[in-house]
This record gives structure tokens, C-alpha cells and sequence, in this order.
């Protein structure tokens, strides 16, 4: 079920997967590929799905229908390890609607349900905000929430200035609050460990 037709997702894969030693995408969960699962989750709640990564054809025999690769390109005179903020931007860029649902693909906990409430919340969202997310001890969860599109100049400019950090980067704006009846959904997976509590 579609619950929006004005909201496009944005998935990230990419990054080092330094702490698990595997890349995470790929990671089955249940018997699912954890980037197959959030993609899926993700196409509950948005007509459009981005799978931002600097290398889709490692994904190409996932099964995900409807969704579209953004290859990921470095910066001028960098590695491809700049981080989920510049693959953001880089998604962004190819985004045509008001609002962007952003996940990570490392999310194995994830509720649809609670990403639909969440859509619905989004009409009621002040103009002045630029994201709406859910907030925890540790700040903002940046990779589990709504952007809208028109962030996109702010956020390219923090990156010429070598702006890498979402927290950073969001302490500059006004941003709603999404209520956070299920934190443990956030549980992203980085280790050996996590991945075995999951
Ligand atoms: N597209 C894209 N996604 C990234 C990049 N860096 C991290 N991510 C994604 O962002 C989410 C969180 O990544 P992290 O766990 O912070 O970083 P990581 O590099 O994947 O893992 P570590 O090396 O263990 O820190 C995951 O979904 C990653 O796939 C990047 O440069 N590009």
C-alpha cells in the first residue's frame, strides 16, 4: 500500500562497513538482504524508491522491483568514503517531490507502521522546518527520517565548507519532532555483535 504519492525515499548504501567487515547491505536478515528489506519497507510509504550507493551492480541480483539506482561519485579530489551526508545530497539532487524519506539500509528493526503515522504527520509540519525526525538522548537520528527538497542548497553548501556531520549540519535549522513511540526501531546494525541480537 501507498500511503503518499508525494514522497520519494531515499535509501543509503554505502559507506566502509568497517565495524562489521562485510558490507551491511548485504547482510541477510531472516533470510532477506538487509538492503532488500529496508527498500521494501521503504516502498510502503513512497512511490519513488533512490538506492543512493557508489556500486549498484553489487546489488543488481537483489530483488527490488521498482527501484532505482543513483550512482554515487566522489567529490573533486576525494575518496568515495565522504559519508551519508554527501550521499544525501547526492540523492537529493534526483528528488522531485516537497518531501524525502531518508534511510540507512543497516535498519533491521524497522516498522512500516510506524513510517506511515509518521507520513501523515507530515502536512501538519511548520514551513520554517527543513526535516522532521525523531530525537533521542544522543541527538537527532538523522537516517531515519523526512527531508524536504528545497534543504538541498543549505546542505550543498555546508558541504563546500567541509561540513561531513548530520548533527552539524542540522543544529543550523529548525526541524519537528517525530514522535518516538518505538525507539528500539532505530537499532542500526555496525558489529558482529548487533548483528546477532537482531
Ligand atoms: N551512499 C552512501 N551511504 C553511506 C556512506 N557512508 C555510510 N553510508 C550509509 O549510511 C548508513 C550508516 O553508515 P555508518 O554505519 O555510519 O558507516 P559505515 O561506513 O557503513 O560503517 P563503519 O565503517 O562501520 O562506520 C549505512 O546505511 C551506510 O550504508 C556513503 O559514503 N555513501
Amino acid at each position: 500500500m501507498t500511503i503518499r504519492s508525494e514522497l520519494t525515499a531515499i535509501v543509503l548504501a554505502g559507506g566502509k562497513s568497517s565495524r562489521m567487515g562485510q558490507d551491511k547491505a548485504l547482510i541477510p536478515i531472516q533470510g532477506v538482504p538487509l538492503l532488500q528489506r529496508v527498500c521494501s519497507i521503504a516502498q510502503s510509504c513512497a512511490d519513488v524508491v533512490y538506492i543512493v550507493t557508489p556500486w549498484p551492480e553489487r546489488y543488481q541480483d537483489l530483488l527490488l522491483p521498482g527501484c532505482q539506482f543513483i550512482r554515487e561519485v566522489p567529490l573533486s579530489g576525494e575518496s568515495l568514503a565522504h559519508g551519508p551526508l554527501v550521499g544525501f545530497a547526492q540523492g537529493l539532487a534526483e528528488v522531485q517531490t516537497e518531501w524525502v524519506l531518508l534511510l540507512a539500509c543497516d535498519l533491521p528493526r524497522l516498522r512500516v507502521e510506524v513510517l506511515q503515522d509518521w507520513v501523515t504527520r507530515l502536512d501538519s509540519v511548520g514551513d520554517n522546518a527543513i526535516a522532521a525526525l525523531a530525537h533521542h538522548p544522543k541527538g537527532w537520528e538523522p537516517l531515519c527520517g523526512f527531508y524536504r527538497r528545497r534543504c538541498l542548497p543549505q546542505l550543498l553548501e555546508f558541504i563546500n565548507q567541509g561540513g561531513r556531520s548530520f548533527q552539524q549540519w542540522l543544529r543550523q535549522y529548525p526541524v519537528e519532532v517525530l514522535p518516538l513511540v518505538e525507539p528500539e526501531m532505530l537499532f542500526n546494525c555496525n558489529t558482529p555483535e548487533d548483528l546477532a541480537s537482531s
